[in-house]
């Protein structure tokens, strides 16, 4: 691979931006990419995935390249230069990278590949709290499964087409996809292409959407007709999907605290031909007491600590703060605790997260279960996807029964 200039440029522009002021690496990149009309697909996405990777690498990379936060040019060219040795890129030579020391980069490499924390390039509280959430064995696997790459996997949505069309339709835009044994609605791409310019997503045939989160959707067991509450929508993703299996018929009501989640969840609906869905904004709690024992099936599709998706977000790992995690504790034993108001007697609930810390899951619904609204509630099933197992994004979710 030759690197050229403005590309690594670009490179280093955004990961001072990720790094230095905080900002979210999505954002950034979004925002570089259309820095130059000119570059193509390759070049894009050479931005792209070295961001990510270096983000991804932060502090194994900071370690060896002996840099510090926070990191002066200089410092992002060494770092750069590490991920340069350490994939086997030709260091070009310009004089940013004058004298970079390659023996020595990959004996420190050696050396901090023994330990965890450094090898999986993870925050020490972060590593701790994994260890103490879920043992070493299970951390360690999961972490290691957490920092590859994640697949792009579509949902055929199955208002407009089924899988094995929508697999045809995308071969004739040039992307070449699998089908996903035992997700039934997924497809996964062969490469990496950016495909939302495709006719077939402007028609609103699929969504970009992992094979795990499709599990959600389907662990409510909802039915054509019936009444739904999901009552952190945010823009839809499970929605959509909800809307989708309910073939169109009987009614969903989309809530989250953000209102311009819920307008790109409209946008979102009309594109894939969703007509039953209305959303409703929660200015004050007189939004969620006007839905009390309304609802056949309730989702709750948590805020959370997004462990289990760290592979697509892999700048969380150091936006994460332990203070954050105690806060959102706290609002999913609240928003448990209110929202499964919304259920009828006799009607099932969903509660689910994309972390794979039993704080947040397993021991949330525990606690939940005990309490006065809890009691009316029996645990079902539950569903523990960690990532190291299914090679997609961690998950939690639990089927409830408020009893008659
Ligand atoms: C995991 S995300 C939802 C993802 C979405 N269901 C999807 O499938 O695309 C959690 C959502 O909860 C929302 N949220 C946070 N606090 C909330 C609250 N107290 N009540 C309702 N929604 C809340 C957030 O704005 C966010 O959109």
């Amino acid at each position: 691979m030759r690197l050229h200039r403005n590309l690594v440029f670009a490179t280093i522009d955004a990961l001072a931006e990720i790094f230095n002021d905080g900002k979210y690496a999505d954002k950034v990149i979004e925002k570089t990419l259309k820095r130059d009309k000119r570059w193509g697909s390759r070049d894009r996405s050479f931005i792209a995935e070295t961001t990510y990777d270096i983000v991804r690498w932060k502090r194994l990379y900071a370690e060896i390249a002996e840099v510090k936060e926070p990191f002066s040019r200089e410092d992002l060219f060494r770092i750069f230069a590490v991920w340069c040795v350490l994939r086997g890129v030709k260091i070009p030579e310009w004089p940013q990278f004058e004298g970079t020391p390659v023996r020595r980069i990959k004996g420190k490499f050696d050396e901090l590949s023994r330990t965890r924390k450094y090898r999986e390039s993870v925050p020490d509280w972060l590593d701790e709290l994994g260890v103490k959430e879920l043992g070493e064995k299970i951390w360690t696997q999961e972490l290691s499964a957490l920092n590859t790459q994640a697949p792009v996997v579509l949902r055929a949505n199955s208002l407009k087409t089924h899988p094995d069309k929508l697999a045809g339709i995308l071969l004739e835009e040039g992307i070449e996809t699998n089908k996903v044994r035992n997700y039934p609605e997924a497809l996964e791409l062969k490469e990496r292409s950016n495909v939302f310019r495709t006719k077939a997503f402007q028609d609103g045939l699929f969504e970009v959407q992992d094979a795990n989160s499709q599990r959600v959707a389907e662990f409510l067991d909802v039915q054509p007709g019936m009444r739904v509450v999901d009552t952190c929508a945010g823009a839809g993703g499970k929605t959509l999907h909800l809307a989708a299996l309910m073939e169109n018929k009987g009614q969903i009501i989309a809530l989250d605290i953000y209102g311009n989640k819920l307008k790109e969840l409209k946008r979102r609906a009309k594109r894939a031909g969703a007509h039953n869905v209305e959303t409703r904004s929660i200015e004050t709690t007189k939004v969620i007491k006007k839905l009390y024992n309304s609802a056949d099936r309730v989702l709750i599709d948590a805020p959370c600590s997004g462990l289990g998706v760290l592979s697509r977000n892999p700048d969380a790992k150091w936006k994460l703060q332990p203070e954050f995690l105690e806060k959102i504790n706290k609002t999913q034993a609240e928003i448990l605790q209110q929202y499964s108001r919304i259920l009828k007697k006799g009607g099932k609930m969903v509660y689910a997260t994309c972390s794979i810390l039993p704080s947040e899951n397993d021991k949330q619904v525990q606690k939940f279960l005990k309490t006065d609204d809890g009691k009316e509630f029996r645990l079902l099933r539950e569903k523990k996807i960690l990532s190291s197992e299914s090679g997609y994004d961690g998950f939690y979710m639990a089927l409830l029964e408020k009893q008659a």
